[in-house]
């Protein structure tokens, strides 16, 4: 479970830094991710500076998780190939150090994302992401939501989340209207965002792709999951004051990805 909550300024403060570091480096992401927001991840990758790769075959995705400065896997449309090729990909990035993002996109009550859901987690990924339902399911303390959405709060998943992160050794995300992250230390709670990141498909899918990226760029991968976080965030407010519903506001977002400051994120960040 969590021990202490870590102060705002510090987490503040790492964004920045961190922030620069992407765009400076632009960090290689591969994403074996799901058809529904495939385009959406790339687009959101290249707007905050880094650089997307969605190579999934098995055949492929082992070497260039090797390669590649961190991965993200996405069970949310699990075809047999592309399960055949996170397989892979997972215990490449594990063996080669590469920082790998989880995303158990609604299991729970769907059988065979779910045992495979359990089979990566046992690999050990550096980030679990992913909303209170398939957190509390990956845990075994739920049964998952309603498809892909949430039908448990962030409140209900924090014990489940410190004992995945226990358990991993990484660090655990669970969004929401409130994203909690934790390593089973530290936890950070961060309030910002916008209700239209649920509003377009791929709002919480793509912020698994971000952490990556971030990950890739820092070492201390509690940090860099709140960075990640903290500018995405961010950036959906900016991107929501200039929108007029959901479909102006994905093209915003990305703008506001590419144009965000960590100033911005010291002036908005809400942080508990
Ligand atoms: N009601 C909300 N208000 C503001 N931001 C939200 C809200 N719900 C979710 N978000 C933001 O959208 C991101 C994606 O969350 P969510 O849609 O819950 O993920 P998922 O797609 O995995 O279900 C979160 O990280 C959070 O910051
Ligand atoms: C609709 C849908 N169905 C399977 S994956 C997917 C995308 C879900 O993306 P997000 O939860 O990030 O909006």
């Amino acid at each position: 479970m969590t021990d202490f909550a870590v102060p705002e300024n510090t987490v503040v403060t790492a964004t920045a830094e961190l922030l620069t570091r992407v765009r400076r480096q632009t960090p290689l992401v591969q994403c074996i991710t799901n058809d529904v927001v495939v385009n959406f991840t790339a687009n959101v990758l290249l707007a905050v500076g880094a650089a997307p790769a969605m190579v999934d075959i098995p055949e492929e995705s082992g070497g260039f998780a090797q390669a590649a400065g961190g991965v993200l896997i996405n069970l949310g449309t699990p075809h047999a190939e592309r399960r055949a090729a996170m397989e892979v990909a997972a215990v490449s990035a594990q063996q080669a150090g590469t920082p790998w993002v989880l995303d158990p996109v609604a299991i729970g009550a769907l059988p065979v994302r779910t045992e495979l859901a359990h089979r990566l987690y046992d690999v050990g990924p550096t980030i679990v992401r992913g909303n209170a339902s398939e957190i509390l399911a990956l845990a075994g303390a739920g049964a998952g939501g309603r498809g892909v959405d949430a039908t448990s709060t962030v409140g209900d998943a924090v014990r489940a989340a410190g004992e995945i992160a226990q358990k991993t050794g990484g660090v655990v995300a669970v969004s929401g209207p409130v994203d909690l992250i934790t390593d089973g230390r530290r936890s950070v709670r961060l309030a910002n965002g916008h209700v239209w990141l649920t509003r377009v498909t791929g709002g919480g899918c793509a912020l698994g792709a971000v952490m990556a990226a971030f990950a890739a760029v820092e070492s201390d991968t509690f940090a860099a999951t709140t960075a990640a976080v903290l500018v995405y965030t961010v950036a959906a407010e900016q991107a929501a004051a200039v929108a007029g519903g959901p479909g102006s506001f994905a093209v915003a977002f990305l703008d506001a990805l590419a144009s965000v400051t960590g100033d911005d994120v010291e002036r908005r960040a809400r942080v508990s």
